[in-house]
């Protein structure tokens, strides 16, 4: 439950956007097995939450590369109408998903006409193990924004389960700044992604993303919950 303060701040904010025109955030995730698309999914509900935000998922999906090359023209039309585009996937290897890889040098044409210049972006991703080298991913994501000329908008909670009464199921708990991670036992299908505090971390982060744009867009007044 928000705090009262939060809820007070959230009607002041309800009332400013009214007046303000929509935004476009838009998650482009790609998924092997399901997990991330759980993560992408409450990402997505928690900018939902937020008024005049128009809030897209799309997969970006193996059968749309081939012979290395990702292409799917109503995605990438879509992006370039976004306010906020947000990128997710597994850490494979160490590193973003070889089918992501292909969707972010599918980009190379907005890279070379600047296209999403200033438009805002985020990062999350899921993996096996608890470190498993996922930081590499947020990285990987947050240069790609850069070379787009994107501004890039990070985790705004603070870290859980760091102490001798955390807990899994703590906001945060992997203590993830740069960009939202996930962790998924690798037994448990996609109904048991992540854990419920991630969940909510991903909705918190998903929100935040959606208040920023339109503090970015529209001017409106938004400061992140403590
Ligand atoms: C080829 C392969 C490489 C993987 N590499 C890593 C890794 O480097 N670090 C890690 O923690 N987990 C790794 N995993 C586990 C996945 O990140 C994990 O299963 C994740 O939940 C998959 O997400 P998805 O269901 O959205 O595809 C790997 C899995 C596969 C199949």
């Amino acid at each position: 439950m928000p705090s009262p303060i939060v809820s007070a701040r959230r009607a002041v904010s309800w009332a400013v956007v009214g007046m303000a025109s929509g935004t476009i955030v838009t998650s482009g995730y790609h998924s092997v097995h399901g997990h991330t698309r759980v993560l992408a999914e409450h990402l997505a509900d928690g900018a939902r939450l937020v008024p005049g935000a128009r809030v897209h998922l799309v997969e970006i999906r193996a059968e749309d590369v081939t012979a290395g090359r990702w292409h799917d023209a109503g995605v990438l039309a879509l992006l370039g109408r976004s306010d906020a585009i947000v990128l997710g996937c597994p850490t494979l290897m160490g590193s973003v998903s070889a089918v992501f890889k292909a969707f972010m040098e599918a980009a190379f044409t907005p890279f070379t006409t600047q296209a999403w210049k200033d438009k805002l972006a985020g990062g999350f991703t899921m993996s096996a193990s608890q470190s498993g080298d996922k930081l590499a991913v947020p990285q990987q994501l947050a240069v790609f924004a850069a070379q787009l000329g994107m501004q890039w908008i990070g985790v705004g909670d603070m870290p859980g389960n760091n102490w001798s009464g955390g807990d899994r199921d703590d906001v945060n708990r992997l203590g993830s700044w740069l960009g939202l991670m996930s962790q998924s036992h690798a037994d448990r299908g996609a109904e048991d992604a992540g854990s419920r505090g991630d969940l909510v971390t991903a909705e918190r982060y998903g929100e935040r993303i959606a208040w920023l744009t339109q503090r970015w867009v529209n001017a409106v007044s938004y400061e992140t919950p403590g």
